[in-house]
Formats: structure tokens, C-alpha cells, sequence
């Protein structure tokens, strides 16, 4: 079954899941990576000015064969080359060679020039111009959103942010904040537990349910994501992989196991993953140490 659809506070609505294009791995491009995902099954694509591959994305998105409607299209203000709001979607709009966008997004509270407010209401401009069809907010804090809020015309349809089990202690309140504003959120970074974080308490109920679903941990935490009512941004070069993310547009966890990830993510939020950051640093002042060592035993000069 495919990921069911979002509606936003404005009618439109956004596919369940989406592929990401940031950090396109070595080896390959833009062009090849959405055309793939495109060919399995995704017709939504996330990017940003600041990937600087919107270019390649329009490309492979034309190529794709698909009319404009049947592809759901995001981009960001990044806030780079100290252009404004309106002058950097157009130059979106001209990178991806479309004639809207379908949802524009600020990438950050901190680029929102020259202040929150402000920034808001030139995004707000766009939609009466048919530049985009719907606008929104990424990494927006709660206090973003109340200073935003308090002057909005148009509320934002989504806020974009970081979310998986190991900061889900953090992000309830902002979750719980949108979706009682008519927020939707879209999850970034879903996977975390299994590509930075292996090796926590996320692992053990995560596992479990694989083995009662055949799922794999990767469907397991997109299930996961989605039972907080997100929209789910991932992204993978490896094209089993990605077949696997819309196959788990079928999963449904039950309320204990959502329990338990949510109990395993919060005890390892506080402890395991401040202990994985320790440990990385003491192994990169170490691999720094042996490196001067040998460096000085060899007679090389590094300093
Ligand atoms: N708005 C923002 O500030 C922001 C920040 C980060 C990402 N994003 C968006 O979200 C998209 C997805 O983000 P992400 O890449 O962090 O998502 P993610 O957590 O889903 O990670 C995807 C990565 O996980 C790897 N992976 C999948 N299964 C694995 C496994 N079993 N073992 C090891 N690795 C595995 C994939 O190969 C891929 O590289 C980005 O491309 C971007 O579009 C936005
Ligand atoms: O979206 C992925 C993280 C990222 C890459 N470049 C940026 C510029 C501003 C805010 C976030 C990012």
C-alpha cells in the first residue's frame, strides 16, 4: 500500500513520504539519485538552495516523464549569496525549470532575514504571487513559531525538523505545539538509530519488531515516525532500500511497541547519546595523537 497522503492547514495536500537530496554520496549525482528515486515509486523531492543541486534535481524530475501535478516538489531559503526571499525562489523556480514550487520552506529561524516576522511575511507574498503553493518553516522551535504566529496571516502549513526515537523527549512539545496550531511536521533524519547511533537502547524493541513484521529496522522507525502524525524525509543511493521505505507505508505498530521505542529513546537520548559524542571526540583527539606521534618519529614537520 502507498504512504497515504497529508492534508495542510491550506487544502493542499503533500505525499507521506519523501526523498531527500542532501549529501548525494560520492559516485553519484543528483540527476541519477532522484531519477531513481522516481522510477520506484517517490513523487516527492526534497531540496534546498543550499544543496545546490536544485538544477540536477529539475533535471531528472523533467527527464521523469511525469506531469507537473503528479510530483510534489519542496525547496528551501537558505539564506545564501544574501539574496531575499522572492529573488531566491525565483532563482529556484529557474533552477528546477517549474513554474511553481509546492512548498517553500525557511530553512532556519536564524537565517530568516532580517528577523522572523519580516521573513514571514514576504513568504507570505509568494502564495498570492503563484509561486508556491504552500509555505512553511524548517528547525523552527516553539518560541520561533510563537513570534512567527503572533503576526502570521497565513499560519505555516509545515515545520520541517529533526525527528527519531533518541530526541523524540525533546521534540514532543514542538510536535504536540504544530499539530494543535495545524502544523504538519515532516521528520528529518528518521533514521539516525541505525546510521550514527547504532548500538543503543533503540535497538532492542526496534529488533523485536522486526522479527514479528519481517520488517526491517529501517521500516520499523519510519513506522515509528509516522504513528507521530510526520511526514517521513529519507533518502538512499541503494534502490532496495528505498522500495523498502514505501513497502512501510503498510506497517502499523501497536501501542506497546510504539511504547517501547518511544521509553528506549528517551532513556538513550540523555545517556547514549551524549556518551556516543564523548567517545567520538576522545577517538579523534586519539587518531590525532598517534598521527603527531608518527608524524614527529618520522622526523615530518606538521606544526
Ligand atoms: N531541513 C533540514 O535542516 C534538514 C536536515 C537534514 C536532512 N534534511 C532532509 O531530509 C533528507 C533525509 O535526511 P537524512 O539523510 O538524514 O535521513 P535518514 O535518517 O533517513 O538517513 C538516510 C541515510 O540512511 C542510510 N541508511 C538507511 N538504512 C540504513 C541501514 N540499515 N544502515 C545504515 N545506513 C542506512 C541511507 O543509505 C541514507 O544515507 C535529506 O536528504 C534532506 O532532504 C533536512
Ligand atoms: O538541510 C540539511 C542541513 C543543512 C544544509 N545546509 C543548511 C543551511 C541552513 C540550514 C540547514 C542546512
Amino acid at each position: 500500500m502507498p504512504w497515504e497522503t497529508i492534508k495542510f492547514n491550506d487544502g493542499n495536500v503533500i505525499p507521506g513520504i519523501g526523498f531527500g537530496t542532501w549529501k548525494i554520496p560520492t559516485g553519484h549525482t543528483t540527476v541519477d539519485q532522484v531519477d531513481q528515486a522516481i522510477s520506484v515509486g517517490f513523487s516527492h523531492i526534497d531540496t534546498a538552495q543550499a544543496y545546490r543541486n536544485e538544477e540536477e534535481a529539475g533535471k531528472a524530475i523533467r527527464e521523469s516523464g511525469l506531469s507537473r501535478n503528479e510530483i510534489f516538489i519542496t525547496t528551501k531559503y537558505s539564506g545564501l549569496n544574501g539574496l531575499g526571499i522572492e529573488e531566491s525562489i525565483r532563482n529556484s523556480l529557474n533552477n528546477l525549470g517549474v513554474q511553481y514550487i509546492d512548498l517553500y520552506l525557511i530553512h532556519h529561524p536564524r537565517l530568516a532575514v532580517p528577523d522572523i516576522p519580516t521573513a514571514w511575511q514576504q513568504m507570505e507574498g509568494l502564495r498570492g504571487a503563484g509561486l508556491v503553493k504552500s509555505i512553511g518553516v524548517s528547525n523552527y522551535a516553539i518560541k520561533d513559531l510563537e513570534i512567527l504566529l503572533a503576526s502570521a496571516k497565513i499560519k505555516p502549513a509545515v515545520n520541517q525538523i529533526i525527528l527519531h526515537p533518541y530526541v523524540w523527549a525533546q521534540q514532543e512539545p514542538l510536535v504536540k505545539f504544530c499539530h494543535d496550531n495545524g502544523i504538519a511536521i515532516e521528520a528529518y533524519s528518521p533514521l539516525i538509530p541505525v546510521t550514527t547511533l547504532p548500538g543503543g537502547p533503540v535497538d532492542k524493541p526496534v529488533k523485536n519488531i522486526t522479527k514479528r513484521l519481517n520488517a526491517t529496522s529501517d521500516q520499523v522507525l519510519l513506522a515509528w515516525a509516522k504513528s507521530k502524525g510526520a511526514v517521513i524525509l529519507t533518502t538512499s543511493s541503494k534502490k532496495h532500500r528505498l522500495e523498502g521505505y514505501l513497502a512501510a507505508g503498510d506497517i502499523a505498530l501497536t501501542a506497546e511497541e510504539l511504547k517501547a521505542i518511544d521509553e528506549a529513546g528517551v532513556a538513550g537520548g540523555k545517556k547514549f547519546t551524549a556518551q556516543t559524542v564523548v567517545r567520538r571526540f576522545a577517538l579523534v583527539l586519539f587518531a590525532g595523537a598517534v598521527g603527531f606521534g608518527i608524524c614527529s618519529y618520522l622526523g615530518l614537520d606538521v606544526l
